[in-house]
């Protein structure tokens, strides 16, 4: 993943979606505006996630859309994913790097706090995730971090994705301040034309 060219655009990230149908059938028409997709459903228990992360890594591999896998190496491996996202309480990136290979995406998050993007960056995490940036209907309680964090993390080199609350509406500020990657879940997914809120997020980075 290193020295490949800086990814930029969507990353759009799945909601808790119970239905299996209803998932593929949501994520399915916005694929084409994506970046990288990552599978996230923190209400879904280990055979529901099993399932669903199976059934949208063909799908992704269609529409040449990497799949990363929220929270879950082993899962990551099982479904042939691209990669996995590892926040703090997601165990140990040197584990998910022996476990995952060389060429696996290992994204982490970093919050507001440019000093763990400087340990995981050296540790050789592949992106740098920084925020909740906006208010998140989806994680009410994520620590907010300032845009000028993304500025910061620039000499580290790596790709720099932003989270939380993001809309077509807010991320310009946020690409503006070096982010090149916006993640979003409600801002595309609970907007009321998901596949236009999509295309816009992706038009930010044109
Ligand atoms: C791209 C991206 N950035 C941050 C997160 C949050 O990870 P984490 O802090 O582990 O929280 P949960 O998503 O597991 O609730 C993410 N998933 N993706
Ligand atoms: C997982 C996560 N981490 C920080 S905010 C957030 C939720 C992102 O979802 P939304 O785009 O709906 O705010
Ligand atoms: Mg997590």
């Amino acid at each position: 993943m290193r020295g490949r060219p800086t990814p930029r655009g969507l990353y759009l990230i799945t909601p808790d979606e119970p239905d299996d149908a209803r998932l593929l059938a949501r994520v399915a028409p916005l694929l084409p505006f994506a970046t990288w997709l990552q599978y996230r459903n923190k209400a879904a228990g280990p055979a529901l996630r099993a399932r669903q992360a199976a059934a949208l890594q063909p799908l992704c591999a269609a529409a040449g859309v990497p799949l990363i896998v929220n929270d879950d190496v082993a899962l990551a491996a099982a479904v042939g994913a691209a990669g996995v996202h590892l926040g703090e309480d997601d165990g140990d990136l040197a584990a998910a790097r022996a476990r995952l290979g060389a060429n696996t995406i290992i994204g982490v998050s970093c919050y507001d706090d440019a000093g763990r993007a400087r340990t995981l960056a050296a540790a050789g995490a592949d992106y740098l995730a920084f925020g909740a940036f906006f208010p998140s209907q989806t994680k009410p309680g994520a620590r907010r971090a300032q845009p000028a964090l993304l500025r910061q993390a620039a000499p580290l080199g790596l790709p720099r994705v932003a989270i939380g609350g993001i809309t077509p509406d807010n991320a310009p500020a946020l690409v503006a301040a070096g982010a090149d990657l916006i993640a979003v879940i409600g801002g595309v997914f609970d907007a009321p034309d998901p596949i236009a809120a999509a295309r816009a997020c992706r038009a930010l980075f044109a």
